[in-house]
């Protein structure tokens, strides 16, 4: 008898349901066991008609190819996915210490140790993303989530697409962490690349570090301090760290500093500590 390979079947009844654990542009997460093994994870379930109105299929079973073939301490792991007649599930990994922007809020700013070791982090997914041609395209606060180690987990891979590509239909959401080449059309060509995330890392350790955005402004005034890169960095801010901001948030995608090179800036190494959260997997 030819031993068949157990491919994990999930249903919904595999699942106990705990607390509504907040809710994503389309569906609701769910705090949830799985029987048999006691395993806790995070079920997110989508409403097939919303899914239509909103014309996302196709973004949700993106997310879903690029997610589940991810393995990094700092992506938000997404275990497997099943449906029934109405909904979509993702069974996704939890994160006990939830949301990352609720804790800038609460913080207003991060000292410079901690918004140091988290984009050393991001840097190592976003490396871990590049070499597998990903581009995520959406790295905002509201994007991140927090493990039970303090360490970060990029979550939601419904804006992520195989790089280069060529600009898709308007965005939503805030303009605050868009990158110049995808808000004004290209002269020749409107294609951008994995650059993107780079202008968007320098856009996060900003806020970390000042609790804005740099370009926050109105929607009009935004895109046009986007385009012309024009920010200032308050005094509080550190030599090195204004030092690597001012070598992400560059216009030409070409002139931004590389992933390695960050994870090795003098603002990276002067805090990163030997604890295995920060050390770099990649
Ligand atoms: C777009 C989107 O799905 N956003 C959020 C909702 C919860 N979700 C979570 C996902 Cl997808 C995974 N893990 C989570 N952990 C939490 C959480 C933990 N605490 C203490 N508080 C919260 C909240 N939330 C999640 C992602």
């Amino acid at each position: 008898l030819i031993e068949q390979p157990t491919i994990k079947q999930f249903h919904l009844g595999m699942f106990e349901i705990g607390r509504p654990l907040g809710k994503g542009k389309f569906g609701r997460v769910y705090l949830a066991r799985e029987r048999t093994s006691g395993f806790i994870c995070a079920l997110k379930v989508l409403h097939k008609s919303e899914l239509s109105q909103g014309g996302v299929e196709r973004q949700v079973r993106r997310e879903i190819e690029i997610q589940s073939n991810l393995r990094h301490p700092n992506i938000l792991q997404l275990f497997g996915h099943f449906h029934d007649s109405k909904r979509v599930f993702l069974i996704l990994e939890f994160a006990a210490k939830g949301e990352l922007y609720k804790h800038l809020r609460r913080e207003n700013r991060f000292p410079e140790w901690k918004a140091s070791q988290y984009i050393a982090q991001m840097a190592s997914a976003l490396r871990y993303l590049h070499r597998k041609h990903i581009i995520h395209r959406d790295i905002k606060p509201e994007n991140i989530l927090v493990g039970i180690h303090g360490e970060i987990k990029i979550s939601d891979f419904g804006w992520s697409v195989h790089a280069p590509n060529s600009r898709r239909k308007t965005m939503c959401g805030t303009l605050d962490y868009l990158p110049p080449e995808m808000i004004k059309p290209g002269t020749s060509d409107n294609s951008y690349n994995e650059k993107v995330d780079l202008w968007s890392l320098g856009v996060l350790t900003y806020e970390f570090l000042v609790g804005e955005a740099p370009f926050e402004d109105t929607p009009v005034m935004t895109q046009r301090r986007i385009a012309r890169a024009d920010m200032s960095i308050p005094s509080f801010v550190s030599p090195e760290a204004r030092d690597l901001i001012k070598k992400l948030l560059v216009l030409d995608p070409e002139k931004r500093i590389p992933l390695e090179q960050v994870q090795t800036h003098a603002w990276i190494v002067k805090h990163c500590t030997k604890s295995s959260s920060s050390r770099d997997k990649s």
